[in-house]
């Protein structure tokens, strides 16, 4: 039986009649063939990626596995049509706490269509993308029982800064957001989720060595997924924080030449965890000096705060819904 994920967190979304990933319950992600060649560019990259004996084991494992494509009944109602059959991802967590980061500073490359150039050019340069090399594309955060999951809107998402960014990387991992709003992150998880032998530093720097080797591949407008379970960190058990790789469709060819583009932004994002696992009290005073610059704003022109991630991140106005989420920022 076919259903809609539940942690999607970023992307085309089968809800409300429109074409998007179904999942299983035997741990399968189908995400459609989209009509143009992204789709077939997608399919072009997994059977690559997943018969290239080039590829080392470590580096493989960060990739959803690849089970082929099969012609399934749509979810927008328009008939069956191809899907990608790849491991779902979260399938074995019940709370997962996600986070998808594009990564490159360009999600643009000469190969595209011009239109589609603009377009990720405006993108790029309207996010963090230009500025930091990444950008928050989507994320849920699981609170507790009672909160659920804090998932903000996408577009607000996309809105941050790099300061609300470095401030979302620390929510990621902390055990009082979202639960309690009005206290800075704690970071009680960074050293399990992000840090340790097996954590998500230690992964996204396996995946760095490789990119500054491989000349394969090109991985434009790709994006890292950052997955674990709080229940498990909480338990103390052995962190089970994964780094995956997803969205193949822009993939291109690397004719020999290193992807500077994903390695560059790369590097930033692993700047960035770096930062909050050694010097955490430091970053928490720089979000609080943007919160009061926020702040001032909101006092001298309400109307324009364009953001409600400083309406939370200062006077914490967070709104429960009646699903248990917190809507805004
Ligand atoms: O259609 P939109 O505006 O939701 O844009 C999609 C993007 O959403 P976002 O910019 O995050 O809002 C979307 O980004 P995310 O995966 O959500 O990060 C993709 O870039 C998608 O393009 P493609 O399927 O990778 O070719 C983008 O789809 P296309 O615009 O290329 O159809
Ligand atoms: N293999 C997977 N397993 C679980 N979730 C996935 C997987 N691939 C993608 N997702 C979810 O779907 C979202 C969108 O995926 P993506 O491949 O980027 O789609 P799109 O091409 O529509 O942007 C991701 O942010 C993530 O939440």
């Amino acid at each position: 039986m076919l259903k809609v994920p539940d942690h999607q967190v970023a992307g085309h979304q089968a809800r409300n009649g429109q074409l998007g990933p179904l999942i299983d319950d035997s741990g399968r992600f189908y995400k459609p063939l989209q009509d143009d060649d992204r789709g077939s560019k997608e399919v072009a990259f997994y059977s690559s990626f997943s018969s290239n004996t080039r590829v080392p084991d470590h580096i493989r494992r960060l990739f959803p596995v690849f089970h082929g494509t099969q012609l399934l009944e749509a979810s927008d109602g328009s008939g069956l049509r191809p899907h990608l059959v790849l491991e779902d991802v979260v399938s074995s967590r019940s709370h997962p706490s996600v986070m998808d980061i594009k990564i490159g500073s360009r999600t643009w490359y000469p190969e595209a269509s011009e239109d589609y150039i603009q377009r990720c050019f405006k993108k790029d340069r309207e996010t963090s993308s230009l500025s930091l090399g990444f950008r928050i594309s989507g994320l849920q955060i699981y609170g507790n029982e009672e909160s659920g999951f804090w998932k903000p809107e996408r577009k607000l998402v996309q809105n941050l800064s790099a300061a609300d960014v470095r401030v979302v990387l620390k929510k990621f991992v902390s055990s009082n957001l979202p639960v309690d709003p009005n206290s800075d992150p704690d970071c009680s998880f960074a050293a399990s989720v992000y840090g340790g032998s097996t954590g998500i530093l230690a992964q996204l720097l396996e995946l760095k060595a490789w990119f500054e080797d491989q000349t394969m591949y090109h991985l434009n407008s790709c994006s890292v997924l950052l997955v674990y379970e709080k229940e498990k960190v909480l338990k103390g058990e052995r962190s089970d924080a994964e780094v995956k790789l997803i969205d193949f469709a822009h993939v291109t060819e690397g004719k020999d030449i290193i992807d500077h583009n994903f390695l560059g932004g790369l590097c930033s994002l692993i700047k960035f965890i770096s930062e909050i696992l050694t010097s955490p009290d430091e970053c928490t005073t720089k979000a609080c000096l943007r919160d009061s610059e926020r702040d001032k704003e909101i006092l001298t022109s309400p109307d324009e705060c364009t953001t409600k991630v400083c309406l939370q991140d200062s006077d914490k106005n967070t709104n429960y819904s009646e699903n248990g989420t917190i809507e805004g920022m």
